[in-house]
Order: structure tokens, then C-alpha cells, then sequence
């Protein structure tokens, strides 16, 4: 393991880039997907599971863990890789996101943003510095700085002047991570569906050397083609010896799109959550479970997949569970999910190895539409 913070690019196809971040926890291969553990836990799934599939580092949340256990709890408890026994690279998300999407009462200043936790209404206020603060309690490996996240569609103006914010904050991060050689705070470009604000932000954040870039504020309903737009303006304003994160990001479409314009980490709670509601992501497309078609079909869900729940169980079997609302239904569907998104991932990884990522990208989206 590297005492340091990584990124070896190992290979490229077009704008595809195949590489690995090492740091002390371990070694997160890229294209990476990133399970959401959000409270510390991967929703219906131990972590032992979320590991055996392939995941390197999985995701969790600030805002959450701020206000339940506590960052000075966690940080009692040994940090949140004892807590959760989860000895691999965790990427913390600073709470921008999260307060603007699931807190009450949010107001924002040049000092940071005040808000009323949607658990037990108690008011917080959390500055750049306090984010920081907080993920350094937590122990986290890949820290994101604090941003203003708008609700879409905003004025331009409305956009641009959160975007700025955002710049300030990041350097106030960058000043309050300060030097941890094996740790990392990432910037997240800003700028909504506007591309000269998109390039603005981008070069603001590389002008500070951070040591990655996230992507943030896209997948939040625009079309497909906007985002990718987006990241064509984005990503070759970035470092290229830096990783890129598109945060929220996304279906397996989404994913290969992403990939093929420059992005190596992802993070989405589309497997875990479509897992819970029964539905199942395959080699052969989407599979919806509640659907009377499968009541008698004995066949898996992909007879060719190494995860047993997957392999071993009939559609007719996940069909009763899920119309059974049985626990075992959504535990099922989202160990099939992060299977299928983790062996996604590694197909994607090798292809870039090949230099076939185009072709094989193409294989795939056959292989769904074929269902
Ligand atoms: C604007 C902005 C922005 C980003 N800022 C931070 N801190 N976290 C995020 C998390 C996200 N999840 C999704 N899901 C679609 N989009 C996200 C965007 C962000």
C-alpha cells in the first residue's frame, strides 16, 4: 500500500482512461463505481458482500453521520472504517448536497450554510471548515468540499453566483484539509447546464491542484445528451493526472457515456434503491420483478453470473418475494444489482486495456436491447 495519495493513469482509448488510485486503505481500480453507503451501511447488503462483488471504496455521507451517530462519536469509535468494519478507501460527501435535498430551514452565507436536520429539527451550522472538520472525524479517505447546491432550473445569474461561492469554499477546504499525504479533498465543478460556467469553474478548481475533481450538479434531470455536454466542456479543462469524479452518476447508459468522455469514479444509489423496489439491472437490460410476466418463469436472472443471487434463484421466486414485500426480495435484487454494476465496471476496465472500449461499449448496449 502507498504511504501517499495516487492516481497512476495505466492506460487510454479515445478519451477513456484506465487507472488506479492507491492510498494507505488500498487501491481503488479505474473506472471505479462507488456503492452509496450513506448512514454507514450499503442498504440491504453486509459490506463483506459489497467487497466479494469487486468494490474498492464505497461512499457515505456527512450530513447523515453528523447528525446521526455524530462526527465526534464516530471519531470516539475509532472512525467510520472501525464502525462499519470497513478496512477499505471510503469518499465522503461534504453535505452540500444532502442538506440542500433532504434538510428544512436552509440558509446560506459567505460562511456557510445554516440548516434544521430533517431527524429531530435541531438547527447546525456547517462552514467549509466544519465539512472538513467533520470528515476528518469520521476518518474519511476522499473528502469533497462544501458547495452550494441550487435546485434546477435557476436564473443564470442564480447559477453563476453559487458556482463563485463554491470556488470560495473550496479554497477555504483546501486550506482547512491542509497536508494529509495519504488522503485526498476533491473540488466538484459547478456551473448547471451553462458551459462557459462549466469551463469557469473547472479552471478555477484546477488552478488550486487539488488532488481530484468531482463533477457535480448533472443527472439531476436534463437529458442525457446536456450531461454529456457538460462533460465535454468539463473534462478537458481538468488535470489529466487527476481522477474525475461525476457524482450521481448514474444507469449503465449513463455510465459508459461518462467513461467514453473522460470520468473515471462514479457514485449512484440507482442499483440499491431500484434493488429495494424490485428492480433487477442485467446483462440483458432492466428486469422489472412486480411484473405478472415472471409469476411462473423458472429461469435466473443471468444463469452466466458468479453471484448467487443472480444465478441460483428464479425470477418466479424474486417475483413472489417482491410482490410479497419480503425482505428478501430487495436483499436479493441489490446483490444482483451491484453484481451486475461491479462486473459492468471490470468489463469496462478490461476493454480499455484492450483499447476496444468503443466496440465493447457498443456489445453491451446490444446485449440490452436484445434483453
Ligand atoms: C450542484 C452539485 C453538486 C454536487 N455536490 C455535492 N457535494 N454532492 C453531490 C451529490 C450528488 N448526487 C447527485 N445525484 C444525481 N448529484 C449530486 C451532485 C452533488
Amino acid at each position: 500500500m502507498s504511504e501517499n495519495f495516487t492516481f497512476n493513469l495505466l492506460a487510454r482509448d479515445g478519451a477513456a482512461r484506465r487507472g488506479e488510485i492507491t492510498m494507505p486503505r488500498g487501491t481503488v481500480r479505474t473506472p471505479a463505481f462507488m456503492p452509496v453507503g450513506t448512514a454507514g451501511t450499503v442498504k440491504a447488503m453486509y459490506l463483506d458482500q459489497v467487497r466479494e462483488l469487486g468494490s474498492d471504496i464505497i461512499l457515505g455521507n456527512t450530513y447523515h453521520l453528523m447528525l446521526r451517530p455524530g462526527a465526534e462519536r464516530m471519531a470516539r469509535l475509532g472512525g467510520l472504517h472501525e464502525f462499519a468494519r470497513w478496512p477499505h478507501p471510503i469518499l465522503t460527501d461534504s453535505g452540500g448536497f444532502q442538506v440542500m435535498s433532504l434538510a428544512d430551514l436552509r440558509k446560506i452565507t459567505e460562511k456557510g450554510v445554516t440548516f434544521r436536520s430533517h431527524v429531530d429539527g435541531q438547527v447546525f451550522e456547517m462552514s467549509p471548515e466544519r465539512s472538513i472538520e467533520i470528515q476528518g472525524l469520521l476518518d474519511s479517505d476522499i473528502q469533497m468540499q462544501l458547495d452550494e447546491c441550487i435546485a434546477l432550473p435557476a436564473e443564470r445569474s442564480e447559477i453563476e453566483r453559487a458556482m463563485e461561492l463554491s470556488l470560495r469554499w473550496a479554497e477555504r477546504c483546501k486550506t482547512a484539509f491542509g497536508d494529509q499525504p495519504g488522503k485526498a479533498m476533491f473540488g466538484i465543478v459547478q456551473g448547471g447546464d451553462d458551459v462557459k460556467l462549466r469551463e469557469r469553474s473547472a479552471q478555477a478548481l484546477k488552478a488550486l491542484d487539488l488532488k481530484g475533481y468531482a463533477v457535480g450538479g448533472l443527472a439531476v434531470g436534463e437529458p442525457q445528451d446536456v450531461m454529456f455536454e457538460m462533460l465535454e466542456a468539463t473534462c478537458p479543462q481538468l488535470p489529466e493526472e487527476k481522477p474525475r469524479y461525476l457524482m450521481g452518476v448514474g444507469t449503465p447508459d449513463d455510465i459508459l457515456g461518462a467513461v467514453a468522455r473522460g470520468i473515471d469514479m462514479f457514485d449512484c444509489v440507482m442499483p440499491t434503491r431500484a434493488g429495494r423496489h424490485g428492480l433487477a439491472y442485467t446483462r440483458h437490460g432492466k428486469i422489472n420483478l412486480k411484473n405478472a410476466r415472471h409469476a411462473e418463469d423458472p429461469r435466473p436472472l443471468d444463469e452466466e453470473s458468479n453471484c448467487p443471487a443472480s444465478r441460483d434463484y428464479s425470477r418466479a421466486y424474486l417475483h413472489h418475494l417482491v410482490r410479497s414485500n419480503e425482505a428478501l426480495g430487495g436483499m436479493l435484487l441489490t446483490w444482483n444489482n451491484l453484481a451486475y454494476y461491479q462486473s459492468l465496471m471490470a468489463d469496462i476496465r478490461s476493454a480499455i486495456e484492450q483499447g476496444r472500449f468503443t466496440e465493447r461499449a457498443a456489445e453491451i448496449r446490444a446485449a440490452w436491447a436484445r434483453g
